[in-house]
C-alpha cells in the first residue's frame, strides 16, 4: 500500500489533472498531451511500480513443503483406512489440500497432491470434486504408468455422478490397456453399472437468464433522481420480485471464494498455480469459465496489486467482461474520438427492458465522478491509468486490437476511459454482497474442511450449525439491473446474495405503481437520518426526501430501540436520549463513543451504567457454572434499564449466547436449566432483531443457528409451530447454505 501511495503521490505532482473535467476520454486525452518528458516520468512511475511488485516462487522449497504435506495427509489417510473415521479422511483432505496450495507451479508435487487429494475426497464422498482432482492430477503431468488408476477413479465417480458420456469414454479409454486382474474385474463391474445407468430416466441441467422475469418497471425522472423502478402490479410482502445474476464481482479482502461463481462452501478448491494461490475456483467448470478474464488478471494477482485498488479492480472485471461485447461497435472506427462518441451513444440508448443486455445496461449506469472532490477523482484516474498500462505491459490483452483500424495508442485511450467510466460507475452503483461465513476462521482455511464440524458431505455434525453463522461482506458486485433502483431509508425490497446471484424480495406489501426503492446505507432502523445522509450526499450526491426522512420526527424508530429507565432511584423515569445533544449513534458501548455519555432528559443526572461491566466481567467468567447463573440473571435484569428491544439487549445476548457456545464447544457441559435459559435469551434477542432489522434478515438468520443447534441436542423444549417458522427462514439463504440447513433440519430437527 506504501508502495502504491508513494507512487502516485510522485505522479500526482508531476500532473494538473482535474482542471475544468469533463469525461473520461478528455481526461485521459489531456493526459497524452502532457509534454513528452514528463509524460514519460510518469508512466515509468507505474511501470516501476509493477515491476517492483513482482514475487518470486521458491519453486523449490515449494515442492518440499508441499511433499512434507501430501506425506502428513498420506499417514492421516493410512490411519482412516484402519479406523474407518471420517474425520481422518476429512483431515487427509485438509492436508492434500494444503499441498496443493503450496505446491505454486511446481507441477510435479502439485499432480500428485490433486492426485491424493482425489482419493481421500472419493472415500469421503465428495465425487465430483473428486473427479475434477483427478483431471487436475493428469493435467499436471501424472506419471504414465499409473494414469490408468487415476482413470479408473474418474471412471468411479462419473458413475456415481450419473455422467454417462464420461463414464462411457473413460471404459473405452480403460477398456484399450492391458490392465492387472484386479483392474479388469473393476472395468467389468463399472460397464455394467453403466448399463443399468443408460436405462435410468436423465436429469436435466437447467441455465437462468441473467435477469428473471421482473415485476418492476422503469420508469425515468428528467430530474436528478433519473431512471427508477416501479411496481407492476401490486406484490405481497415475500414475493420475488426480481432475480439477476452478475457476470462480474471480484472478492473483498482477498477472500479465497470461487471467482466464478462466489461459492464460498467449497471442500476442493482449486486454485491458480501462478499467482500465488490469490484465486480459487470451486470446481475446473468455474475455473473454465473464468479463464478469458483471469488470463488478463493474473499477472495482477502474482503482483498482488489488485487488492490496492479497491473499485477499480471491480471496474477492470467490467471491462474484460464487457470488451468482446464492445468491440464489434467499434471495429469500423479509425480514431478514439469517433470511438468514444460511439461508446457514448450506446450509453444513452433508454431501452431498460429487463432483457437488455448486461454490458448495455452497465454503461448505462450514472456517474458522479464529474462532482468528486479532486483527491478523489485524481485516485481513480492514477488507478485507471495504472490498469491501463499493466494490461499494455504485462498481458497480451492489446492484441486483440492489431488488427483494427484505429492505432493502439488509440485503444490505450479507450480502454484507461473506459475503466475510469466503470469505476466512477461503481461508486454510485457498486453493491456488496454477502454470506455466512465459518466462525473464527483463518483466512487461507476452508470451513468445508473442518473435520470437527462434518459427518458426512454438506451435512454437519449435530451441535455445529451456530458455527457458520459469522455473517460478513464477500463480494463488490455489479448488479445494473438492481442498480435501477433508487434510494429510500426504508427499501422495498429485502435483498438475498446467492454467490453471484441476487433474489430481491418484497419486504413489504407494495401498490402497484408505487416505486420500488433500495436502501444504500443503513436503513431508519439502524441508523440516525444523520448518519444517512453524509453517505448519500457524499457518494451518491443526493439529499433524501424519503417518506422517513420527511417526517417531523424522522429517527423516532431509531430512537424506539435505544429508550432507557433512568438509573437514579428517585428518577426511574423511562427517557430518550437527545440524538442532538449525543451526535453520534447512541452507542456509547463502542469504544469510539466512550466520550460521549448517557443523561437522563428528565432528571438531567448522568447515567454510569455500573451493569453494563458487570455483565461483561460475567462473560469473562462464563466457564463457571455458578457465574453462568449470575449472567443469566444479569440478562434478566437488563429489564431494569433498557425498555423493550433496546438494540445493547441483542448485542448483550449475542455476547452472552456466544460467550456459552464457546465453553460448550469446548466440551463443558451445562445442565437442563442452563439450556432453557440459554433458548429463551436467544428467542428474545431473535425477537429484538426481527424488530430492528426483519425477521428474515441475514442477522436473524445468523443467530436463529444457535437455536436450531440447541433444538438439535435436545436439550429445551420447541413446538411444531416456531420448527416450521425456522425451517421457512432457509428460503434466505444461498442455496449452498440451504442445502446444508436443511440437511441439518432433517437429520437432528425434522424428527
Ligand atoms: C444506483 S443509482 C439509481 C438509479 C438512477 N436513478 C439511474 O437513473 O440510473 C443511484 C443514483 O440515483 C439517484 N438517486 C437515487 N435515489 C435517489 C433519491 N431518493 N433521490 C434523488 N436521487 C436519487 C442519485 O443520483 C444516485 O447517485
Amino acid at each position: 500500500m506504501e508502495r502504491l501511495a508513494r507512487t502516485f503521490s510522485q505522479q500526482n505532482e508531476l500532473i494538473t489533472l482535474n482542471e475544468n473535467y469533463k469525461d473520461e476520454f478528455e481526461t485521459f486525452k489531456s493526459l497524452a498531451s502532457m509534454p513528452a518528458d514528463i509524460l514519460q516520468i510518469f508512466q515509468k512511475l507505474a511501470l516501476d511500480l509493477l515491476q517492483d511488485l513482482e514475487q518470486p516462487v521458491d519453486r523449490k522449497g515449494c515442492a518440499e513443503r508441499s511433499k512434507n504435506l501430501r506425506e502428513e495427509g498420506n499417514l492421516m489417510f493410512k490411519e482412516s483406512a484402519s479406523g474407518s473415521s471420517k474425520d481422518s479422511v476429512l483431515k487427509a483432505c485438509r492436508l492434500y489440500s494444503e499441498a496443493v496450495f503450496e505446491a505454486e507451479n511446481a507441477v510435479e508435487e502439485l499432480s500428485l497432491a490433486f492426485a491424493n487429494r482425489g482419493i481421500a475426497l472419493q472415500e469421503y464422498g465428495y465425487y465430483r470434486e473428486a473427479y475434477d482432482d483427478c483431471s487436475n492430477a493428469l493435467e499436471c503431468g501424472y506419471p504414465e504408468r499409473l494414469r490408468h488408476k487415476v482413470i479408473m477413479r474418474q471412471a468411479f465417480c462419473a458413475w456415481k455422478l450419473k455422467k454417462i458420456a464420461s463414464l462411457e469414454e473413460h471404459l473405452d479409454y480403460l477398456g484399450q490397456l492391458q490392465l492387472k486382474e484386479s483392474f479388469e474385474q473393476q472395468l467389468e463391474d463399472l460397464k455394467q453399472k453403466l448399463e443399468l445407468l443408460k436405462n435410468q430416466p436423465r436429469e436435466q441441467e437447467t441455465q437462468g437468464k441473467v435477469v428473471d422475469k421482473s415485476l418492476g418497471e422503469i420508469l425515468t425522472d428528467p430530474g436528478p433522481r433519473g431512471r427508477y423502478m416501479v411496481a407492476k402490479e401490486a406484490i405481497s410482502k415475500g414475493n420475488v420480485i426480481f432475480s439477476e445474476r452478475a457476470s462480474c464481482f471480484v472478492p473483498l479482502e482477498q477472500l479465497l471464494i470461487c471467482q466464478q461463481c462466489a461459492a464460498t462452501l467449497m471442500s476442493a478448491p482449486i486454485p491458480c498455480p501462478n499467482c500465488h494461490q490469490r484465486v480459487v475456483y470451486c470446481s475446473r467448470k468455474c475455473r473454465e469459465a473464468h479463464s478469458a478474464i483471469h488470463k488478463f488478471e493474473c499477472a495482477a494477482y502474482r503482483k498482488d496489486i489488485l487488492r490496492l485498488l479497491g473499485i477499480s479492480h471491480l471496474a477492470l472485471r467490467l471491462l474484460l467482461t464487457y470488451i468482446p461485447y464492445i468491440r464489434p461497435h467499434l471495429q469500423e472506427m479509425t480514431s478514439a474520438k469517433g470511438m468514444w462518441e460511439e461508446i457514448m451513444n450506446l450509453s444513452r440508448k433508454p431501452e431498460e427492458s429487463e432483457n437488455a443486455p448486461e454490458y448495455l445496461r452497465s454503461l448505462r449506469m450514472v456517474s458522479q465522478l464529474d462532482q468528486a472532490i479532486d483527491e478523489e477523482l485524481n485516485y481513480h484516474i492514477l488507478c485507471a491509468n495504472l490498469l491501463q498500462l499493466y494490461l499494455k505491459e504485462h498481458t497480451d490483452f492489446y492484441d486483440q486490437f492489431h488488427s483494427l483500424p484505429a492505432s493502439i495508442e488509440d485503444w490505450q485511450l479507450i480502454i484507461s476511459a473506459l475503466i475510469l467510466r466503470f469505476a466512477g460507475q461503481l461508486l454510485a452503483n457498486g453493491h456488496v454482497g454477502d454470506a455466512l461465513l465459518g466462525v473464527g476462521m483463518e483466512p487461507k482455511e476452508f470451513v468445508m474442511l473442518q473435520p470437527e464440524l462434518w459427518q458426512k458431505p454438506r451435512h454437519l455434525k449435530r451441535g455445529q450449525l451456530h458455527n457458520l453463522s459469522h455473517s460478513d461482506p464477500i463480494t463488490a458486485i455489479n448488479l445494473p439491473y438492481l442498480s435501477l433502483c433508487n434510494h429510500a431509508c426504508e427499501p422495498s425490497i429485502r435483498t438475498k446474495f446467492d454467490g453471484c446471484s441476487v433474489v430481491n424480495y418484497a419486504a413489504k406489501d407494495i401498490l402497484e405503481g408505487e416505486e420500488i426503492f433500495n436502501c444504500y446505507t443503513m436503513d431508519y432502523r439502524n441508523s440516525l437520518k444523520l448518519q444517512r445522509s453524509h453517505p448519500l450526499k457524499a457518494i451518491y450526491k443526493f439529499e433524501c426526501t424519503c417518506a422517513k426522512c420527511t417526517r417531523t420526527d424522522p429517527d423516532q424508530n431509531y430512537l424506539s430501540f435505544h429508550r432507557y429507565r433512568c438509573e437514579k432511584p428517585n428518577c426511574r423515569q423511562e427517557f430518550l436520549p437527545d440524538a442532538k445533544v449525543q451526535q453520534n449513534n447512541l452507542r456509547w458501548w463502542l469504544r469510539c463513543n466512550a466520550e460521549k455519555p448517557i443523561t437522563c432528559t428528565v432528571c438531567h443526572e448522568l447515567q454510569h451504567f455500573a451493569w453494563y461491566n458487570e455483565f461483561l466481567g460475567l462473560i469473562g467468567s462464563s466457564a463457571d457454572s455458578s457465574k453462568r447463573q449470575a449472567l443469566f440473571k444479569a440478562f434478566d435484569d437488563l429489564d431494569k434499564w433498557l425498555v423493550d428491544h433496546h438494540s445493547l439487549k441483542r448485542i448483550m445476548a449475542e455476547e452472552l449466547v456466544t460467550a456459552c457456545f464457546y465453553e460448550i464447544d469446548g466440551g463443558t457441559s451445562l445442565d437442563e436449566f442452563e439450556y432453557e435459559d440459554l433458548a429463551r435469551i436467544i428467542r428474545k434477542q431473535l425477537e429484538g432483531i426481527a424488530a430492528q432489522c426483519g425477521d428474515n434478515s441475514t442477522e436473524y438468520i445468523a443467530r436463529m443457528t444457535y437455536l436450531w443447534d440447541i433444538i438439535a441436542q435436545k436439550k429445551c423444549r420447541t413446538d411444531r409451530k416456531e420448527l416450521l417458522e425456522m425451517k421457512g427462514k432457509v428460503d434466505y439463504l444461498a442455496s449452498e447454505h440451504r442445502e446444508v440447513f436443511l440437511n441439518y433440519y432433517n437429520d437432528f430437527i425434522e424428527q
